[in-house]
């Protein structure tokens, strides 16, 4: 938890308290259905949800906005931005029930408002977002297609709209096989995070 509160110093008495409501709710449920690998549970504040928040040092959600977490497993990294953006729309898909039924109860114990977890893949979801945000979930070749339909057109942020996904080690190939026509910028999370943890890990981003 200090890690979070070193980075994200303004948090309000409500964010910071279901921050640390997260960290034995993660224990429990990650107990009875995998959702963080188990050796790492106990970096789960450093490694996980500090992760996850790099998203928020790239771009400022603005009040309103709507973003899909796809692929979001037990809710990372969408349970930890919408903690952090109240205001802000997430919708946190998964392919796999059991993960979204750990989204849901975590949820549901947060008393989080503005979040809407589903059970679906992100091929057969309807809608249109601000951005598309996910943690370790497809190349990048599967996952720019798959978040391109689903990206608005309304444009409201001072980055435009598109895909922000935290992806690590060498991006080059990935990067290369989306062609030229793709703008892709790699924002690199030591930058945020001064943390060995953090080398070559990277949030990165895809234009619509
Ligand atoms: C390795 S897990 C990562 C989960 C989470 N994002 C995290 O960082 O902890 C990848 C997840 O992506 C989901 N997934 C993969 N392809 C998907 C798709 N096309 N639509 C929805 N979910 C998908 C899988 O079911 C799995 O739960």
């Amino acid at each position: 938890m200090e890690k979070i509160l070193e980075y994200f110093p303004k948090l309000t008495d409500d964010q910071r308290a279901k921050f640390e409501q997260l960290g034995p709710l993660y224990e429990e449920w990650n107990d009875k259905i995998n959702v963080i690998s188990r050796k790492d549970i106990e970096n789960l504040y450093p490694h996980h949800i500090l992760h996850s928040l790099g998203i928020a040092k790239v771009v400022k959600f603005r009040s309103g906005a709507n973003i899909l977490d796809l692929g979001t497993g037990g809710g990372l990294p969408g349970i930890p931005l919408a903690i952090l953006y109240p205001e802000v729309n997430f919708t946190l898909i998964d392919g796999t029930r059991k993960k979204i039924l750990v989204v849901e109860e975590i949820v549901a114990a947060l008393g989080l408002k503005n979040v809407k977890p589903m059970h679906l893949r992100a091929e057969e979801l309807k809608g249109r977002f601000d951005f598309v945000v996910c943690r370790a979930v497809a190349s990048l070749d599967k996952l720019v297609p798959w978040s391109a339909r689903l990206l608005s057109h309304e444009e409201r942020h001072a980055l435009p709209n598109g895909l922000l996904t935290l992806k690590g080690g060498n991006l080059r190939g990935e990067i290369k096989a989306l062609g030229k026509g793709a703008y892709v910028e790699q924002f690199p999370l030591t930058d945020y995070f001064p943390l060995e943890y953090y080398m070559e890990k990277y949030v990165i981003y895809v234009q619509r």
